[in-house]
């Protein structure tokens, strides 16, 4: 069977620092799997290397069976990708329409396909943002930010999307709404690996979840119960490594830059 994602034996190095220590991870077809860990734990940089972003020092990657050594070898057509929003969409002075159209070019592709006006609208729709169509995406909510970066994700139609931290920095009905577009693309039979802090209110919709400490995985099983009263709305730390925010040229030339 074609995994959407399998990860084997994977070793990441950064900046002189062991990151990533003999990682195995796989998402089989209709699974919606969480990566769980604390701040540090390595769940990012998983997601990176999954993407050919930052290069594996030992092990593989193969997403549909392609290996992975660099960005342009993920298939892009079949693997959608929603950033951290703060990083995303940070100062970018682009409607809702343009950031979602921006999701079908690529360095391959640089005018919108004929149907983008369509397929754009029907993204929207998806994820209950259609009526925002023409607003600023700077103007909109947390919540309704991250919504149109799952559409700016979904209009290529992809059958894996792949989420870092949804929920960071997000109000808790914002959460709940998140949780039922997820609840949605999941019916439709995407799957999906989602990057969380702790799985909260996701956690019904989890099959499975892995959780990495110290760069390893340690639990690879059903998901943990959420802790009681617990809140993620107040998780909202910067990274001290991300990518620097994304010039609107970039965002709007190519999709791929934002893996
Ligand atoms: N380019 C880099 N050079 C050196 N170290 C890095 C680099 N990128 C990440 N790291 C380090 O790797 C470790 C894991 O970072 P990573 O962002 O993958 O963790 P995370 O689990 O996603 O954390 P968070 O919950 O904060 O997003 C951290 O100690 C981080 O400082």
């Amino acid at each position: 069977m074609i995994l959407p994602l399998h990860v084997e034996h994977l070793d990441v190095t950064l900046g002189g620092s062991r990151i990533l220590r003999d990682v195995s991870v796989r998402v089989a077809s209709g699974e919606c799997v969480a990566l769980l860990g604390a701040n540090g734990s390595g769940k990012s940089t998983l997601v990176r290397a999954a993407l050919g972003v930052v290069p594996a020092s030992a092990g593989q990657v193969h997403l549909f069976g392609t290996p992975v050594a660099r960005r342009r070898s993920v298939p892009w057509e079949r693997v959608g990708y929603v950033p951290q929003r703060s990083t995303a969409v940070a100062g970018v002075p682009a409607t809702v329409r343009e950031v979602v159209t921006s999701g079908l070019l690529s360095a391959r592709r640089i005018a919108p396909p004929r149907d983008a006006r369509a397929r754009v609208l029907a993204a929207l729709e998806r994820v209950g943002m259609a009526a925002h169509l023409r607003r600023p995406i700077a103007q909109l909510s947390g919540g309704q930010q991250q919504r149109v970066l799952i559409a700016r994700a979904l209009v290529r139609e992809p059958e894996f999307l792949v989420l870092d931290e949804p929920l960071a920095g997000v109000d808790t009905d914002s959460q709940a709404t998140f949780a039922s577009t997820l609840r949605r693309l999941r019916r439709d039979g995407l799957t999906v690996l989602v990057v969380l802090h702790e799985s909260g209110p996701l956690a019904p919709l989890l099959t499975r979840a892995v959780v990495l400490r110290h760069g390893a995985v340690v639990h690879d099983g059903p998901p943990p119960h959420p802790a009681p009263g617990h809140d993620e709305a107040d998780h909202d730390h910067q990274h001290d490594h991300a990518e620097p925010d994304l010039a609107p040229a970039a965002l709007a030339l190519n999709p791929e830059n934002l893996a």
